[in-house]
């Protein structure tokens, strides 16, 4: 199983792109900005885009790579996401005011995107020994991570998340977890806006994991443009014994 992170950023600007992860080359967990670096054959072979939840920096993606690939797939790709994320994306982005409906284009028989819920907890298989679990996690809006497992390991994805107890609930019911891709957006200075946003800071990571019964190795994601060198500092502090690195674009997380 590969990752190859497309965007981590909280932001973007120079080198920096919004969160998408590409999964052995055919599934996407969630589609911000960093897919503007797929080519178009890169973006046919998707068949799975899992969202976390509706913001703008994990959605704005779909809108374009649907448009790309306007008459160029087959088959629809599976857009999988919970109840609440579905609504808003249908209601507010693919509304034919902000982005035409490409559920029902180019014809209602031959869309170039499915819907697809996914209730929380309950497994989907991927093909290849691999299976996906959505889990609830704390954000402004309904949310949640994904856990992956494969034949040689278990990773999950938080998304956009905050300290919460069920989060830590979930990760500690896997039988294993052997990489954790988690979410810092802003240094400590900037704890009220991390909890207004609902986002975490390093120091209440730190103290959060202490609640994971697991020892995955961390990586760290969605540090908002200009804070990296402030959460950087902070985390070699706040996550001392744990063995961690920042996430940057073009990076990739290997299970083998
Ligand atoms: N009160 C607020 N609630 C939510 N988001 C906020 C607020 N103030 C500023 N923001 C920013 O708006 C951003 C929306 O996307 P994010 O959740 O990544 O991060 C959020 C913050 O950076």
């Amino acid at each position: 199983m590969r990752i190859k992170v497309l965007g981590c950023s909280g932001g973007v600007g120079p080198g920096l792109r919004t969160t998408s992860l590409l999964l052995d080359e055919e599934i996407l967990i969630d589609a911000g900005t960093g897919i503007g670096d797929l080519t178009l054959s890169q973006q046919r072979r998707i068949r799975h885009v899992f969202l976390t939840h509706c913001h703008l920096d994990h959605v704005c993606g779909l809108a374009f790579m649907a448009d790309n690939l306007f008459d160029l797939i087959d088959e629809p790709i599976a857009v999988h996401a919970s109840r609440e994320t579905l609504q808003t994306l249908r209601e507010h982005v693919f509304n034919w005011k902000i982005w035409p409906d490409f559920s029902v284009l180019p014809d209602e028989n031959n869309p170039l995107l499915r819907w697809n819920e996914v209730a929380m907890d309950e497994k989907l298989e991927l093909g290849d020994g691999r299976r996906i679990t959505p889990f609830r996690v704390l954000h402004t809006v309904p949310a949640n991570g994904y856990a992956i497992e494969g034949r040689s390991g278990t990773f999950a994805f938080t998304g956009d998340t905050y300290a919460d107890d069920a989060l830590w609930h979930f990760l500690n019911g896997l039988p294993r977890l052997d990489k954790l891709m988690i979410e810092i957006a802003f240094p400590d200075k900037e704890a009220a806006l991390g909890y207004a946003s609902k986002h975490f800071t390093p120091d209440l990571l730190g103290r959060e994991l202490r609640k994971l019964e697991h020892r995955p190795k961390l990586y760290l994601t969605h540090h908002k443009p200009g804070t990296e060198a402030s959460i950087e500092r902070e985390c070699r502090q706040a996550l001392r014994g744990w063995e961690y690195a920042h996430l940057k674009r073009g990076d990739t997380i290997s299970l083998s």
